[in-house]
């Protein structure tokens, strides 16, 4: 992503909301995006789905420009989960497949081995309304990744969840990442998320969002399952955490 910006124009005034955004994503990664509330987090997250095209610079996947229309490529999990409430979950999850014509035996495989990975193979003939919150972002992210997308976009996914539950979620999400080694873009408020999911995370400005951060980590590829309350105490840890909360905040 090279000088990458987005203004947009309303009926009273033009909004610049991203500007000169310079951005690799590798291949595998786990990208945690944070910054002000307003700074153009989910703008970001938006032209990298395609959803909006960026009114300056290019965005590039493998050297090609990448296509401005949402494709199963780039899978997209919001913050409010969007099950189709007349489907069970395994044909929610089954969906996409059946869209691209990926034959039943094929399609069935699939299902189940994803709603294994996010726990909730019990649950396949279950509808959307009968699960917590926690297991509709569970089913949210087995439909994602059954289309086997090249990135995995989340937008808040775990902002509306309790503590504890988002912990369970924050090492469901890490263990489908190791296992799958998918690139995840993931935005959050929560600044201690970001350090315990991200290998690499990002800091905007406020807005127009600019990279004003950059920092890489290998924490995530460390941490057990259950044991991440260990890291928030840790002398490096806390120092990030402040040091980042103070850009934001500032
Ligand atoms: N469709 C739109 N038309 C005009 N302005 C918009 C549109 N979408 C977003 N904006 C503005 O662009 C700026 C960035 O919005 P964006 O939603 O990307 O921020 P964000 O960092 O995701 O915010 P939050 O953390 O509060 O969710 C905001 O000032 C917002 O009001």
């Amino acid at each position: 992503m090279h000088n990458v910006g987005l203004t947009y124009q309303t009926d009273k005034q033009m909004v610049t909301a991203l500007e000169n955004i310079n951005l690799q994503i590798e291949e595998g990664s786990f990208v945690c995006v944070l910054g002000p509330s307003g700074c153009g987090k989910t703008t970001l997250l938006r032209i990298i789905a395609g959803f909006h095209q960026a009114t300056n610079g290019e965005v590039l996947l493998d050297n090609e420009p990448i296509s401005p229309k949402p494709d199963e490529h780039r899978g997209v999990v919001f913050q409010q989960q969007m099950l189709y409430p007349w489907l069970n979950i395994e044909k929610n999850v089954e969906f996409g497949l059946k869209m691209r014509n990926v034959p039943p035996i094929e399609r069935r495989r699939i299902v189940d081995h994803y709603l294994e990975m996010v726990g909730l193979l019990q649950f396949k003939k279950s509808k959307s309304y009968e699960l917590s919150g926690g297991m509709k972002q569970r089913a949210s992210i087995a439909r994602v990744l059954a289309n086997d997308p090249r990135i995995v976009l989340m937008d808040e996914p775990f902002g509306a969840l309790d503590a504890m539950t988002k912990e369970q979620m924050q090492d469901n999400i890490r263990n489908i990442w190791r296992e799958t080694n998918k690139t995840i873009f993931f935005i959050t408020h929560d600044v201690e998320e970001a350090l315990l999911l991200g290998t690499h995370i990002i800091v905007l400005s406020s807005r127009p969002g600019r990279i004003i951060k950059e920092l890489h980590s290998e924490l995530p590829y460390d941490i057990e399952e259950g044991r991440s309350r260990m890291y928030r105490s840790e002398k490096d840890f806390v120092i990030k955490r402040e040091e980042i909360i103070n850009l934001i905040s500032s």
